[in-house]
């Protein structure tokens, strides 16, 4: 601490006061000169061990010359931790916030710092310094092309900016470092050390992987630890859960069941928050969390998710047993993590996970502050299984992180359209050479065999993707040089994968007619609308009717079916108890998939629009609205009208007076069911002012 700049000494000890001393890896960045130079940097070292403290002193180094920073995370909820974490400084009169514009330290997603290259270069600009957090993301299928293109379009808006990445330990760091022209620091030192061991069932006389969670839960039992279980698919995570709650529960203590219960009854609560009965999925969890183990996987209502977290860290639960999902962006860390699928299931069928995904898991092993050791085990059913995994993963070398910028042909399209949208480039040529500026352009170049096919492939990938774009009338060639469409600029300040937008724009070419389901169906088949899964192959046959009697054909019945059938039913205002024991899905992520599909109906209709097909505006809008609202069309004006009436609300007073509420007094309207005061005198003036 006492090398540092007197000023963010002081900010770090009010701020961080159970910081007294950096640790080994945190020393080793400072006494590198990272906050004396402004060199780029990566550092690499293992999660938990006090990343982000040193990425916030490198910001605080730029804002207190005067200079703005940012610091970029992969998701929302890390953006609002590391908000919340960051907002003491303005103690020190530091203004933090999620804008650049309007803040000295500004917190925002990958996507939104995307944005910021693509259309705020003035702000971009005015950036000193840049922390780029889970820097490891950019060899991510989905996400690292945005983040490396990002970075790229950063670097040539301002030659200046300052990029600070915290990363994991890559295996290729050289090429990273090459392309940032960065320094790399690397340390392997973590607050609580790990140890990573193979278990084999035949240790303990059985077959079943599941007996071995159980010893180790039970051991965790006698430790007063937890433990953190990764299985493979959402019906595992249930399955292993209910599992071990069944094998401990009496060796749980009455104090713990009084806790534990606790926790499942706010498990219950939650789906009676929102209008619906607990569904199935739910007395399970309730069910699982009665003797302190619980599953947590994306089919689950946000609010349990949380519920499931928090409680979790205060001790009220022993076991998570959870899908890799929970890696990403829940800091949940735990003495002992049992990964006990090391497969899951792609597109090219089941594989075994990264070394990469192993180490990210384990990782979790070991609580900074509790633990004096951290426990990861993975579980094989033989000797030979086992010597196997020993070295595979336990002694496995991560992968390299390679971009994924080519071989996801949507990311072309994207980077494309928003290098020619944002005037950074005017012809094929002046795209080709910003692809070479990226990560992929770097590490073509920097391959001795891949060198002589670089520039070839590149142009060939750059052409082929301009005649699509050109096809489609994203782009289009003028004398002065490429230019984006209406669509091209839609598309470029939306999220949207280009694919859906083609598709979306031939359903607006083709349609002379709105038909909700199948406008549905279509958005179901999009890869923008999150789907609600079924709960398991079986039971289909209740989806296959429904998608039939709206006339809706299709050749397979998979979650896109399920999907729109769930949301076709939602419009129709039933809740989530309901759809999930008629259909046998995952009902809880219906809330999520219908806001998304209201803002894809939105995106529609803008494209309808940049056709020149004004005509289904009104349409679109209510559709996007009852999507939004979950109702039937007579309850839009009045769920629209009033703030945070709701449907459930909303239903009963139409159905109890009606649709024109104006003959009704305040003191008549309060007879409905959760409508007090404030809400009735808002319909009251709602109904007056509405031309019905
Ligand atoms: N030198 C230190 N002494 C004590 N606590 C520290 C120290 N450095 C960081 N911490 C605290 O340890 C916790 C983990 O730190 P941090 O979140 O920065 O790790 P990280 O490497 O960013 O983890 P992740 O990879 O999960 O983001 C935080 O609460 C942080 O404030």
């Amino acid at each position: 601490m006492e090398t540092l700049p007197k000023e963010i000494k002081k900010i770090i000890n009010d701020c961080y006061p159970y910081i007294k001393e950096f640790n080994p890896a945190q020393k080793h960045v400072i006494d590198s000169g990272y906050l004396e130079n402004r060199d780029n940097y990566v550092i690499a070292i293992p999660t938990a061990s006090g990343k982000t403290v040193l990425g916030v002193m490198a910001t605080l180094e730029a804002i207190l010359k005067g200079g703005k920073a940012l610091y970029a995370a992969p998701l929302i909820s890390i953006q609002n931790e590391k908000v919340k974490e960051f907002k003491q400084f303005e103690e020190h009169g530091i203004k933090v916030g999620k804008h650049p514009s309007s803040s000295d330290l500004s917190v925002m997603v990958f996507e939104s710092f995307d944005a910021l290259t693509r259309f705020s270069w003035d702000t971009l600009r005015d950036v000193d310094t840049i922390i780029l957090d889970e820097f490891h993301m950019i060899g991510e299928y989905s996400r690292g092309p945005t983040l490396e293109c990002a970075i790229t379009r950063a670097k040539i808006i301002n030659p200046n900016l300052r990029i600070v990445a915290l990363s994991a330990t890559l295996q290729n760091m050289d090429e990273i470092e090459g392309w940032l022209e960065a320094t790399i620091v690397e340390h392997d030192y973590r607050p609580v050390p790990l140890n990573k061991e193979v278990l084999n069932t035949e240790m303990f006389n059985t077959n079943n992987k599941n007996e071995v969670v159980v010893k180790i839960v039970e051991k965790a039992i006698e430790d007063n630890s937890q433990a953190l279980s990764f299985v493979s698919t959402r019906l595992f995570t249930e399955n292993l859960a209910n599992y071990v709650s069944g094998k401990i529960k009496r060796k749980v203590t009455t104090e713990q069941k009084k806790r534990f219960k606790k926790v499942a009854e706010a498990i219950l609560e939650v789906p009676e928050k929102k209008g619906s009965r607990p569904t199935s999925t739910c007395l399970k969890l309730a069910e699982s969390a009665e003797n302190g183990t619980a599953f947590y996987h994306a089919g689950l209502f946000n609010e349990q998710k949380e519920i499931i977290e928090e409680e979790f860290r205060v001790g009220n639960l022993l076991m998570i047993a959870a899908t890799p999902s929970l890696m990403y962006g829940v800091n949940l860390p735990s003495r002992s993590v049992v990964i006990r699928d090391y497969t899951r299931w792609t597109s090219q069928g089941s594989q075994t996970i990264p070394v990469f995904d192993y180490e990210q898991m384990s990782g979790r092993a070991g609580r900074p502050q509790y633990d004096d050791v951290g426990f990861s085990y993975l579980v094989a059913k033989s000797l030979d299984e086992a010597h196997d995994l020993q070295e595979r993963y336990v002694h496995g070398e991560v992968e390299s992180t390679n971009s994924k910028l080519i071989e996801n042909k949507d990311a072309i399209y994207k980077q494309i359209i928003a290098q020619v949208s944002s005037n950074l480039n005017k012809t094929p040529e002046e795209i080709q050479d910003f692809f070479k500026m990226t990560f992929y352009g770097y590490q073509m170049n920097n391959n001795p065999s891949m060198a002589l096919f670089a520039d070839d492939s590149l142009k060939f990938e750059i052409e082929n993707a301009l005649e699509f774009l050109l096809k489609n009338g994203i782009l289009q060639a003028i004398p002065s040089g490429l230019n984006a469409t209406a669509l091209g600029n839609l598309i470029a300040k939306s999220n949207y994968s280009v694919e859906t937008a083609v598709k979306l724009k031939e359903y607006a070419s083709q349609t002379e007619f709105i038909d909700t389901n199948q406008l549905i169906y279509h958005l179901a088949s999009t890869s923008d609308l999150p789907l609600i899964s079924f709960k398991s192959r079986k039971n289909k046959d209740p989806v296959r009717e429904m998608m039939a009697k709206k006339g809706l054909f299709a050749t397979d019945i998979a979650n896109p079916e399920a999907t729109t059938v769930a949301l076709i039913e939602w419009i129709d205002e039933r809740n989530e108890y309901e759809i999930e024991n008629m259909y046998n899905v995952y009902s809880a992520s219906t809330r999520r998939s219908a806001y998304e599909a209201s803002l894809l109906v939105k995106f529609l209709k803008n494209i309808f629009e940049t056709i020149g097909k004004y005509n289904y505006s009104k349409d679109l809008d209510y559709l996007s609205a009852r999507l939004y609202y979950g109702v039937k069309e007579d309850l839009i004006p009045l769920v629209l009208g009033v703030k945070r009436l709701g449907r459930k609300r909303a239903r009963s007073l139409v159905n109890t007076f009606g649709e024109d509420l104006r003959p009704y007094s305040e003191k008549q309207l309060k007879k409905v069911e959760g409508v007090g005061p404030k809400l009735a005198e808002k319909i009251k003036i709602f109904s007056e002012t509405y031309d019905n």
